[in-house]
């Protein structure tokens, strides 16, 4: 069969939105918000405090006010994902759990009969606290979903690459993570899904991935033909499936990290000159990234090597073009990004962290290479670096926990890979604190929420635009797009790609509050806090 990136639905049967007129579940009562028919438009005072340290070591602190304008799109656009790696273990699985949802399947268990849900997804299964009841005073939570008006995952169209050539429906099976009873039913709409050929180049993969390359574009290194294929293909998925957006995930295999070569892979000009030139050092992940910012596409990367190297960065900047990475933060990771929040933010020393991994699905298989075990050990590594950095009581400058990541490769447990981690701290008075846990995270369940969320954040994120009144004084004139690096994403991945100099937060709260309070500002709310004076001061 003639490979293409076949397609969801794309419209709903009454779980989606896409044809249903957004119909807010709240609105705000504000001369600070107004509504039109096509946008949001907000006024909001962003509060922070300027610090300054005078000689003798002592702080100022100064609050400062800086007054934005916040414009939201209301039309949600019919939008398209098009996964890189489709065929594999995550890519196989969102697309059966989007399908599964659509239709509101149900399907027998050995624990009885269970439904399609988004367990897992921030987005459609969390919720975030609107205001207080005016009468009882109770909070008022609303389904993080309706805070602005975001694609449903219903909605989504799928298709994407893959360098194997294997049906969507085999690639289900072969992945091993959904029960029969569910394949049963959405088997005959995957095996109608064909990943699009993709490129490859050996060398930054594992060797024991070849066996699967049978889905190839010419080419075993970067060259313009490759960055002009993969435009057409998201061309002529857009418009096969008459989409009015595309976003582009990488949930391909794990690479090994890219040297970063002056004059290379530095700036734009370089990138794409090392693509003309057919460079050897420049990444499949790359050629995607470059391809997606020419073509004006948002893309993600869901996995750990450094596809964005700066010159893929700068050239994103220079064509307002979105990117977000890097690795989805899916199981072990996230919990530690919680605990070690929870231990540090306490006042325990934590002085050791051990993190074992063993794996037996086909992400373990190519892991199982050093140099690609290298790009998940760094992205595994660096998620407690700013919350011992924020703590300069229990930490000296340059101290930190001794943290090991240990990842094996154990084809028995398939995609249920177990994460063992022991936790170890200094208490008071010489104590020492324990705590060891036994994760088992079915590795596919929990990443393919994460797709739908960086995927669906993502597009909102294309639909708000800003400018200032008073940035220090001075007023931007015309409304602009966020920063092209959507550092917003974060709490989803375990190594944030952040704005060049800019710092990088780990810590799961911050992250997710982040998250919530820009969405709350666009809508021109506060940010929350849970200061609740209004229980305390009367
Ligand atoms: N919990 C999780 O599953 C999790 C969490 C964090 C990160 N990740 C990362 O997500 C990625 C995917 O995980 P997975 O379990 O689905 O792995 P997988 O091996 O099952 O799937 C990867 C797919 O990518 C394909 N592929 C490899 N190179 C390609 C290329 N150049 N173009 C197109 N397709 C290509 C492979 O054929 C395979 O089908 C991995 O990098 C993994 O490290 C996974
Ligand atoms: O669970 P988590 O730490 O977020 O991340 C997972 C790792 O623990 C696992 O070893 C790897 O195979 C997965 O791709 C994923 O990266």
């Amino acid at each position: 069969m003639a490979p293409h990136a076949d397609v969801g639905a794309g419209s709903s049967n009454g779980h989606g939105s896409i044809n249903a007129a957004n119909k807010d579940l709240f609105t705000v009562s504000s001369p600070n918000v107004t509504y039109t028919e096509n946008e949001i438009r907000s006024r909001y005072t962003y509060r922070t405090t300027s610090v300054e340290q005078s000689p003798d070591g002592k702080y100022v602190a100064t609050p400062k006010e800086t007054v934005y304008d916040f414009k939201v799109d209301r039309k949600v656009p019919k939008t398209g994902v098009m996964l890189v790696g489709w065929g594999g273990n995550n890519g196989s699985t969102v697309t059966a759990g989007i399908i599964a949802n659509r239709r509101g399947l149900v399907w027998d268990t050995r624990e009885g009969p269970r439904a399609a849900n988004y367990y897992g997804s921030v987005v459609m299964g969390s919720t975030m606290k609107l205001g207080t009841d005016a009468k009882t005073a109770k909070d008022v939570n609303i389904p993080f979903h309706d805070v602005l008006p975001m694609v449903h995952p219903n909605d989504l169209v799928i298709g994407g690459w893959d360098i194997s050539s294997m049906n969507l429906a085999d690639a289900m099976d072969r992945a091993a993570v959904l029960e029969p009873t569910l394949k049963a039913q959405v088997k005959k709409e995957m095996a109608e899904m064909v990943p699009l050929p993709s490129i490859y180049y050996p060398d930054f993969i594992a060797a024991n991935q070849e066996d699967r390359a049978d889905n190839v574009i010419k080419g075993s290194k970067a060259c313009p033909e490759h960055v002009e294929q993969i435009r057409k293909d998201v061309r002529e998925f857009k418009a096969k499936n008459a989409l009015d957006k595309v976003i582009v995930l990488w949930t391909a295999n794990t690479e090994r990290f890219a040297d970063l070569i002056p004059g290379v892979n530095d700036t734009a000009d370089n990138l794409l000159k090392a693509i003309e030139n057919g460079h050897e050092e420049v990444a499949p992940s790359t050629v995607f990234a470059v391809a997606c910012i020419l073509e004006g596409v948002p893309f993600i990367n869901g996995s750990p090597q450094n596809t964005f190297v700066p010159g893929a960065i700068d050239l994103a900047e220079k064509h307002n073009a979105f990117i977000g990475g890097d690795d989805f933060k899916s199981g072990q990771t996230k919990m530690k990004s919680a605990l070690v929040d929870f231990l540090i933010n306490a006042g325990i020393r934590l002085t050791s962290i051990a993190s074992y991994n063993h794996l037996g699905n086909n992400d373990g298989k190519n892991l199982s290479s050093q140099k690609q075990f290298r790009s998940k050990e760094i992205s595994k590594s660096n998620v407690v670096d700013d919350m011992v950095e924020a703590n300069t009581v229990l930490y000296k400058k340059g101290e930190h926990p001794d943290h090991t990541v240990v990842i094996k490769y154990m084809p028995a447990v398939g995609d249920n890979k177990r994460a063992l981690d022991e936790y170890y701290a200094e208490i008071f008075l010489g104590g020492h604190q324990t705590i060891s846990i036994f994760n088992v995270c079915e590795d596919s369940l929990l990443a393919s929420p994460l797709i739908i969320d960086l995927v669906v954040i993502a597009e909102m994120m294309s639909r708000i635009q800003w400018k200032a009144q008073s940035a220090d004084g001075v007023a931007t004139k015309d409304f602009k797009n966020f920063h092209s690096v959507l550092s917003v994403l974060s709490y989803m991945l375990k190594a944030p790609l952040t704005p060049p100099g800019t710092p990088v937060v780990n810590a799961l709260a911050k992250q997710r509050s982040a998250l919530t309070n820009i969405f709350r500002a666009c809508v021109g709310l506060e940010p929350e806090n849970d200061m609740t004076l209004e229980h305390k001061l009367f």
